[in-house]
Parts: structure tokens; C-alpha cells; sequence
């Protein structure tokens, strides 16, 4: 099993691209069901759930072929194809959640999915429950036996639906089941993710009539048929924002290119308060320390525009070093602190109470062999790591590579000593 092995100090500096985002890349590929016609996705990320979700496609009849550009991204084109099959099977969504995002298409074009119920993860129960309902509103019968979702429709029609609460798959779910249901589909309560606006810009692409989306109404004139269309990813905000940290802890200069800095709003207003200098440009976001000690920050996560619980273990590892006492609240997964136990390995003085966690920053955590245990949390630690006195072994990356493209060699690319050990 891959392993990751940090030289902790090294002051980041120069200049890294951001890949295409693993949030948009999962939903529209998944749109790609809905095609009548070829696709092309360009800047499609080079990572795990990727992969897994090709497989899963295939699995069921889809017709896709992948190639590396020249930038270091993949382009994947799908062909139109009758599908042959409509399960979504456990042994692939066990290891990939946002599997079920082939829900909303197979109902919608062919009317029928059995997709395995994801179950929860390690940050949390994670039900679906505002999916299925949603659904069930647009006319499809919905029932659950032997941990599969069975779901199966004639048309679907559009309708009112008023999300229970806010969830980004979900969200995404119905948006691409309304795309080809008949009538009118109002979704309230929407989420307002970045990722939801590239996935309604793909699906317009296709011929979808869509408006509202990234604000909590989103209306969709179903249409008969969808087309096909190229698409190019969005960046990956989250990647980026990893990468932001890394400078700010290092004391470092970076700038993050091909990425949008309209999407970080809450991320940077953070890494000024920290204490950072940021600059932007239309697609790019430098950050620079000027060699100082972050400023401790109290974050709480919240659906977007608010602060992202993606981000939220990186900023543990930035308060875990820095000057001061930072809160951190987690208002979005019931257990998404397991980055915390490892950093305490590491020396940092963080408390956990119900979803608060306070941070007592201090000046120097010490390498230790620590464990990752989801995806953000592995990217904690690997911030941790790279200020750590020390060498820190970070145990099952395959974590990181659910979500991170190249990591390592991105940050090597920025100076810093890290590479990858079997
Ligand atoms: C592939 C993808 O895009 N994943 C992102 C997506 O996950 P995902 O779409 O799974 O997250 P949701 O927005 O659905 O979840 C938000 C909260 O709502 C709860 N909930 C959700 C649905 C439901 O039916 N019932 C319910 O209680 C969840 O347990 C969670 O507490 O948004 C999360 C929140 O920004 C991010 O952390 C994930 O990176
Ligand atoms: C939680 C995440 O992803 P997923 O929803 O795919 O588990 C994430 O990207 O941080």
C-alpha cells in the first residue's frame, strides 16, 4: 500500500496548476448517460474516483474512451450507446459515494436503476433520503430492498420540488433527472455549489433548458432528447485551496493557476485573516506570507457560498501552527475530526468537543508515522507534514488519491521534499 514520506520545512514558492474538479467531473460524467449524441469532457482530473466511475459507466453499457492531454489532464470522450445494464453494484459504490449520481439519469432516460445504497463513510451516516424523495415527487417508484435502491419510472414529470435540506449530490440528482422529465421541474432549497453551475453549463451544452443554477431556485424545462457537446471542468476549488494553505503554513509564496478565484471567496477571506497577502488575477490566486507565522482563524462550515467542509481539515492544520487559539466548527458531517487525533500524534494541542474543535496553535509539530482516514484528512495531514520537524510517514494516501491529482509531485514542483513509498 502506497505510502507518503514528508521532509517537514521547506518554505513553498513558485507555481502550481489546479486540476479539473472531482466534484464537477463525478455529476457530469454521469450526465453523459443523458447524451444522444457524442461528448468530449476536457480537463477531466487524473484521480481514483475517476477510474471508478469509468468502470461503473461501463459496467453499464456506456461507450468511453479516455486520453492524457498534453497539460497532464485527461480528455474522455463517450459515444452515444444503447445501455446494456442498469445496476450500480456495491463493490463500486462502497468505495465511491457520488456512484449514486447515476440515479437521476437512469431513471430519467431509461427508467430504470437499481443503484446500492451508499451507506455512510467515514465523516458521517450520509443518507440520500432528499434523492429518493425527489424522485419520487417526479413520479418514479422508489423502494429499498436488500440494501439496493430500486427505482423505476415511465416519463417522469416535472413539479415543485422543496428539498428537505440542502445537499449538493442531491441537488445534482434531481437537476439531471428534471433535464428530461416533461414540463416544468422548480427545485427550491437548491444547493448553490460552484460544481451545480458547470454541471447545468454541460447540460445546456446538451440542449437542457436550464436557469438559476448556483442560487437556491433552479428551474428546468424538460426537454425530450438531450445532444451531445464538449465541456471543459471547471477547476477544483478545494485542490486549490489545499495548495493556498500549504504556502500560508510554510511561510511560503504561491500562486495557484487555471483556477477561479470567484469560487474561494470564504476560503481566502480566511487565509487574510490568517495574515496572508492575496493577489488575483481572472484565473489565477498567488498567496504570499512573507515568511510570517499564520494568525490562528476561527472557521465554521456551511453549505457554499459559506465556508467548505472540504477545506476544513486543512485549516486544522493551519491553526494546529499558528499564532493564537482558532475554533473550528463542523456543521456538516457528524464526524469529520479524524484528522485530529492524528495531528495530536504530531503535537498539536486541539480539543474536540461535539462538533468544535479548538485549536491551541504551536509553534513546531514534531513527524510521526500517522494514518489517513478520508480524503480531506489526508490532506491535513500532508499540511501538517510539510511543516513538521522531521520526517512524517502518512499511511493509505489511496485516500488522497480519491481526490488529489498528483499531489506530490505538484507540491515537489513548489519545493517542498515529499514523495511516495511503497
Ligand atoms: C461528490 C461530491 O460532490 N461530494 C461533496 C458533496 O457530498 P454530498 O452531496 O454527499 O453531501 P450533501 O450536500 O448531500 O450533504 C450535506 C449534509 O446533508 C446531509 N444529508 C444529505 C442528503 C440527504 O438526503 N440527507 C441528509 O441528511 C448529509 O449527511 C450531510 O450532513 O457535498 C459535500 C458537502 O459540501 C462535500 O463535502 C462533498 O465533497
Ligand atoms: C467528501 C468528499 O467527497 P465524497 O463526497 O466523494 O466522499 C470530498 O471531496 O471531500
Amino acid at each position: 500500500m502506497d505510502k507518503l514520506l514528508i521532509s517537514g520545512g521547506a518554505q513553498l514558492q513558485g507555481s502550481v496548476s489546479a486540476s479539473g474538479a472531482k466534484n464537477a467531473a463525478l455529476p457530469i460524467l454521469a450526465a453523459t448517460l443523458l447524451a444522444s449524441a457524442p461528448v468530449t469532457l476536457t480537463n477531466v482530473p487524473r484521480l481514483r474516483d475517476i477510474t471508478t466511475t469509468l468502470e461503473l459507466l461501463r459496467r453499464l453499457g456506456a461507450d468511453l474512451s479516455r486520453e492524457n492531454a498534453a497539460d497532464g489532464s485527461t480528455q474522455i470522450v463517450a459515444q452515444p450507446t444503447p445501455l446494456t445494464n442498469f445496476a450500480a453494484p456495491y463493490e463500486l459504490v462502497k468505495t465511491m459515494r457520488a456512484s449514486i449520481l447515476v440515479l437521476g439519469p437512469l431513471v430519467a432516460r431509461y427508467g430504470k436503476a437499481d443503484v446500492s445504497l451508499p451507506g455512510g463513510c467515514a465523516i458521517g451516516a450520509r443518507p440520500v433520503t432528499v434523492h429518493l424523495d425527489g424522485l419520487r415527487a417526479l413520479g418514479a417508484n422508489i423502494s429499498v430492498d436488500g440494501g439496493y435502491i430500486r427505482a423505476r419510472a415511465e416519463r417522469l414529470r416535472g413539479t415543485r420540488l422543496v428539498m428537505e435540506m440542502v445537499s449538493v449530490t442531491g441537488t445534482e440528482n434531481l437537476l439531471m433527472a428534471a433535464a428530461l422529465a416533461q414540463g416544468e421541474t422548480v427545485i427550491e432549497n437548491a444547493a448553490r455549489e460552484p460544481e451545480i453551475v458547470d454541471l447545468a453549463e454541460f447540460l445546456t451544452t446538451l440542449g437542457a433548458k436550464i436557469s438559476g443554477a448556483g442560487t437556491a431556485q433552479i428551474q428546468i424545462q424538460g426537454v425530450n432528447q438531450l445532444g451531445g457537446g464538449t465541456h471543459r471542468v471547471m477547476p477544483d476549488r478545494i485542490e486549490t485551496g489545499t495548495f493556498l494553505v500549504a504556502a500560508a503554513m510554510t511561510g511560503g509564496r504561491v500562486r495557484v493557476t487555471q483556477t477561479c478565484p470567484d469560487c474561494l471567496d470564504a476560503v481566502l477571506r480566511k487565509l487574510r485573516d490568517a495574515g496572508a497577502v492575496i493577489t488575483t488575477g481572472a484565473d489565477w490566486i498567488e498567496l504570499d506570507m512573507q515568511g510570517q507565522r499564520p494568525r490562528a482563524v476561527d472557521i465554521h462550515t456551511a453549505p457554499h457560498p459559506a465556508f467548505p467542509t472540504d477545506m476544513q481539515a486543512q485549516f486544522c492544520a493551519l491553526n494546529a501552527i499558528a499564532d493564537g487559539v482558532g475554533t473550528v466548527t463542523e456543521a456538516i458531517f457528524e464526524n469529520r475530526f479524524m484528522h485530529v487525533p492524528e495531528l495530536q500524534r504530531m503535537g498539536a494541542d486541539i480539543r474536540v468537543e461535539g462538533n468544535i474543535a479548538i485549536c491551541r496553535g504551536i509553534k513546531q509539530l514534531t513527524a510521526a508515522p500517522v494514518m489517513a482516514t478520508d480524503l480531506r484528512a489526508s490532506a491535513g495531514l500532508v499540511l501538517a507534514g510539510l511543516v513538521a520537524k522531521g520526517e512524517t510517514l502518512i499511511d493509505r494516501v489511496y485516500h488522497l488519491d480519491r481526490g488529489y491529482d498528483n499531489i506530490e509531485a505538484k507540491l515537489r514542483g513548489l519545493g517542498a521534499q515529499i514523495q511516495r513509498v511503497k
